[in-house]
This record gives C-alpha cells, structure tokens and sequence, in this order.
C-alpha cells in the first residue's frame, strides 16, 4: 500500500464500551464488576497491540460532551495577535500553528475552573461567551474521569499495587486541547494535515465533529482511519506508558489527513507526569529485563525543543 492508500476492509481499531462504566448520573462501575473486568482486558489487549482504542461513551450524555463544539467557530476565527496570548510557561500547552491548515489552543491544566476563566478571558475579556467555560468544564470532566479509569485498569491489569496508581494520578498532568484544519484551501484533494508521529505524553483522549482524517498505523504497516461517531472518543497512548509498561504497551502511530473541504475540528485531552516515571517492580522480570532509566517527563519534553529532529525516548532514558 502507497502513504494514502488505506486499510478500511479488514482492520479496524478495537471499540470498548465504556457506557455502563462511566456515566454522569452514576458513579464509576465498581472494578469488581463484569463489565470492568471485560473491558479491562480489552482495553490492555487493544494498548498492546495498537496503543489505541475507541471508547464509546453514553449516547444520553452525547449533547453534553458535543457541546464545546459550538464555539469553536467563533474562537478560532479571533485575529492571529489574540490566539498568540495562549502562552504557558511549560512545553507544548499553548498555541501553535505548524502549517497553513492546522492550528491549535491549549488549555493548561482544564479540571481547574479558573484556568478555564484566564482561557476563555483571552478571547471575551467581558465574559460574554455564554457557553464557553461551561461547555469546556463540562467536557475536561468527562475526559479526565476516562483517562483516570483507563489508567486504574491498567494499573490493575499488569498487577501493580493501587496505591502506585493514585499516586500516579495525583502526579498526573492536563492539558485540553483544541485543535482546527480547514480543508478549504485544498480544493478537495487530500493532503497531510499532521505528519505521522507518536505522543510524547503518557495518553490522549480525541473526540472530534463529523469531519474524518484522523488515522491510525497498525503493526503491518497499514493506517487505518477513526470512524467518527458522537459518542466516539480515541483513547492513544504515548512515550510515557511505552516507558512505564517497560515496553509493553505500544505509543500510538497516527496522523491526520484532510480530504475533505469542510473543518474539522476535534478536542484533545493530553497527559503528562509533573515528575519522575519509573518501570514498577512488577513489570520487570527475566523476560522482561528493565530497559528504561526513570523518565522525567518535563525534561524529556523540554530537550525537543529547538530540535529539528524528535529527541526518541528509546535514546532519552533507553538502557
Ligand atoms: O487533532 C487530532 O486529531 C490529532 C492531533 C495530534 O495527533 C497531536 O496533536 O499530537
Ligand atoms: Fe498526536
């Protein structure tokens, strides 16, 4: 198969249902549950295998988590001097625009009202957007409880104590991302909006509006796309799980290609570790020797920049 040719027959990125374990009008399903063990074990199979999964989330709920796509219009279409304000000390949280059809916002650290304020006062400094914040806390929650319950079913999956697993969760970064590509100045022919890449981060939650382009590289090489849906979130995991799992888990093989002329638009959620990772005993044994230093994720961030080149983990901390 040629770079755009694709694999739509067969493969396909493996879909779990996390509808009867997260919801907003009950708590999260209890770990002894059926459908928590059932879909812990495909969650660590698809992770292995793809670094990737779909998480499908409550159809009732759709409106409420499609809801920040309302505003995205609006937002974007601020003069270029305003969306240049988005700046946080730390890598990669604020605005960027690295081609004529991508650009996106950041939002640093989005389960925390006030940063969500500060954004959205960059842009209404009258406070008169009247959806904005509300839609975006309403959105940053859903995404974090799945990232937090997708991690604790990794935690569990490979055997590692539960109080590493908070303690990794209190140490956990976010970021809420916002990202557009305008395919109008392409005419309807396809083309490279993201370059294939892996994550740097520990995971990433995608959801996007109807546009398709985001796509998937699967072990024999073929890419194969992410089939849009309302209730449909990405879930992909980065640099820093391949480290933690000591190469267990692999990091996500993806890009984004444009052929269609309207915007898509999609909503990231990006994690990192404010500190240190570290190889749990329990996942380095003889056929697992330890192949990885502790990784601190902030350093290991900060030596790509000015780089023209991806520093790789494997050279970062490998062993
Ligand atoms: O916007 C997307 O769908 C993908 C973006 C992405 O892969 C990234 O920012 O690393
Ligand atoms: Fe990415």
């Amino acid at each position: 198969m040629g770079v755009t040719e694709r694999n739509t027959q067969e493969a396909k990125i493996p879909v779990v249902d996390f509808s009867k374990i997260i919801n907003h009008t009950s708590s999260t399903s209890s770990s002894s549950s059926s459908c928590w063990v059932e879909a812990r074990a495909q969650v660590c199979q698809a992770l292995e295998e793809y670094g990737c999964f779909v998480a499908t989330l409550s159809d009732a709920d759709a409106d409420e988590y499609n809801k920040i796509f309302g505003s995205l219009d609006e937002l974007f279409g601020f003069p270029k001097e305003i969306k240049l304000q988005n700046t946080y000390d730390k890598p990669f949280r604020g605005y960027h625009s690295p081609n004529d059809v991508h650009e996106g916002l950041g939002i640093d650290d989005p389960t925390n009202p006030q940063a969500i304020h500060n954004f959205a006062n960059l842009f209404w400094p009258n406070g008169n957007h009247p959806n904005f914040s509300e839609s975006a806390d309403g959105y940053a929650k859903v995404v974090v409880r799945l990232d937090e319950t997708v991690t604790r079913m990794i935690f569990e999956h490979y055997g590692v104590d539960n109080k590493w697993c908070e303690s990794h969760i209190g140490a956990t970064d976010y970021v809420l991302r916002l990202h557009k590509y305008d395919g109008a100045g392409a005419a309807g022919e396809e083309h490279m909006a993201l370059p294939e890449h892996t994550d740097m981060n520990l995971t990433t939650i995608i959801h996007q509006n109807h546009v398709n382009g985001l796509e998937v590289k699967i072990a024999n090489g073929d890419w194969v796309p992410f089939d849009v849906s309302p209730n449909s979130f990405i879930f992909m995991t980065g640099d820093g799980f391949q480290v933690w799992s000591n190469d267990r888990i692999k990091p996500c093989v993806h890009r984004v290609m444009m052929s269609d002329k309207e915007v898509r638009y999609s909503v990231l959620l990006s994690t990192f570790h404010s500190g240190t990772i570290s190889v749990p005993e329990e996942l380095i044994d003889d056929q697992h020797p330890l192949r990885y230093k502790p990784l601190n994720h902030l350093q290991y961030l900060a030596s790509q920049l000015g780089q023209n080149y991806r520093v790789c983990v494997n050279n970062f901390c490998g062993l």
